[in-house]
């Protein structure tokens, strides 16, 4: 039997105190907030992550093929100059979910992301099914594509590792990141941490040394010609990509203090990071070395080696294969914790509910693990990519319908929900049968 995990309440239920301060929301959306179920707000015992650790996993499970792929590839490929707009335009297009998103989790304490909100305003089973199909795609499979692209990185380095011709290091880099996540909290965010430190210096290290090689006939035309504004927006579906990953915050918002505040000022605060330095990062590329000249498998390394810096090329190439394993590790980090609600509502075997003494989701952090380790060494790399796109493509679709549904009241909502039950499912299907024609070749090819 299905037992509901979170439900609408009325504003003044338990939990209600930890609605944000700020301006006050308008009396209609005031008598739809939607609270946990429980006394507690929803806050599991000993919350531990606070404003300044999701906003590091935020970043952590963002930046990453946006900076070292996607801008040379769009770049040299279709919009030259112009790269910064359509980077700009799809940080654009993320933010806008963003704001469903940061709507809804300030509303349900839930670690179920989407899957949660869609339960809480009542869109019924079959869009939560989807939901929560599309999450464990979108978690397991793009850390599986993440882990591949890295694995492709690590042996064109050739380090002559003679262990990496017999062990697939995609599948040891899943493994890695599933025994970190075993290990508890202290350790997965200390290595959150550290490395988006590190991520960030060695951005910010690209970002400084590109931009001293500044030169301003570079970016004329800003528009090349045989680019022109399709060239711009095929550019921004493209970079899409490199701003995905900002929702993983939402999966830990049981695990976080005060989390209808902190959540949404994370997912903002995040992808804010995440998008500048990302759109700062395009523009010092093109800024550097004309556009034409980038190769588009090797962005930041190709303009180092143009401009004659070895010493930044090598930088470059190292840095990247220490900073990317975090991507991975932010994807897998909100899959147990999905499994775990799941299992919770009886969608999944209960023993997948259980936790660790630290409250840890032993179990369903195992299984996340095992399987994405499978896909990460069996399924092609654009295979991956595509179902995972249609995936997440599908989750920014129900977050939206999720946030206007919470907002209508009576007839109206119960109208949409019908309509919704039978459009969430059609749509999910429709996008995956079409996304091999739209999505293959984009993105992250290895
Ligand atoms: N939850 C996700 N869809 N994660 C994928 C994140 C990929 C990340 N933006 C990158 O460019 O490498």
């Amino acid at each position: 039997m299905l037992r509901a995990h979170v439900m609408l309440a009325p504003r003044a239920a338990p939990g209600a105190a930890l609605l944000p301060r700020g301006p006050r929301p308008s009396p209609r959306r005031r008598r739809a907030d939607l609270v946990p179920r429980g006394a507690d707000g929803g806050e599991r015992r000993g919350a531990r992550y606070g404003l300044a650790d999701l906003v590091a996993l935020s970043v952590a499970s963002t930046v990453g093929s946006g900076v070292f792929s996607l801008a040379g590839r769009v770049a040299s490929q279709e919009a030259g100059p112009a790269v910064v707009l359509s980077l700009g335009i799809g940080a654009m297009g993320c933010l806008l979910s963003a704001t469903a998103y940061a709507e809804l989790a300030s509303r349900v304490v839930a670690a179920g992301s989407v899957y949660a909100y869609a339960q809480a305003t009542g869109l019924g089973r079959s869009a939560m099914a989807v939901a929560a199909l599309c999450l464990i795609v979108e978690y397991s499979w793009s850390c599986a594509a993440v882990s591949v692209d890295w694995s492709g990185k690590l042996l064109r380095a050739d380090f002559g590792l003679p262990f990496l011709q017999v062990l697939d290091p995609a599948v040891l880099l899943v493994l890695f990141c599933t025994g970190l996540l075993i290990n508890g909290t202290k350790a997965s965010r200390l290595f959150t941490n550290v490395s988006t430190v590190a991520k960030v210096g060695l951005i910010l290290f690209l970002i400084a040394t590109a931009l001293m090689a500044f030169d301003a006939k570079n970016l004329q035309p800003f528009i090349p010609e045989e680019y022109g504004i399709s060239g711009i927006l095929r550019g921004a579906i493209d970079s899409f990509f490199g701003f995905l990953g900002f929702d993983a915050v939402c999966a830990l918002a049981l695990d976080t203090k005060d989390a209808r505040r902190v959540v949404p000022n994370a997912l903002f605060l995040g992808l804010f990071v995440s998008g500048g330095l990302t759109c700062l990062a395009g523009f010092a590329l093109v800024s550097a070395v004309p556009a034409s000249r980038l190769d588009p498998a090797a962005g930041f390394v190709s303009a180092f080696e143009i401009l004659g810096n070895d010493f930044a090329a090598a930088v470059v190439t190292v840095g990247e294969l220490l900073v990317l394993p975090v991507v991975a590790f932010g994807c897998l980090l909100p899959l147990g914790r999905l499994l775990c609600c799941l299992a919770e509502d009886g969608f999944l075997p209960a023993p997948l509910a259980r936790r660790d003494a630290s409250d840890e989701p032993l179990l369903a952090t195992l299984l996340g693990g095992a399987a994405t380790a499978i896909c990460a060494g069996l399924v092609p790399f654009e295979d991956l990519n595509d179902i995972c796109s249609a995936a997440v493509l599908s989750c920014f679709i129900l977050a939206s319908v999720s946030a206007v549904v919470s907002r209508q009241e009576g007839a109206l909502q119960e109208q949409l929900r019908g309509l919704l039950a039978v459009f969430v499912p059609c749509t999910f299907f429709c996008l995956l049968l079409l996304s091999p024609r739209w999505t293959t070749d984009t993105a992250l090819a290895p």
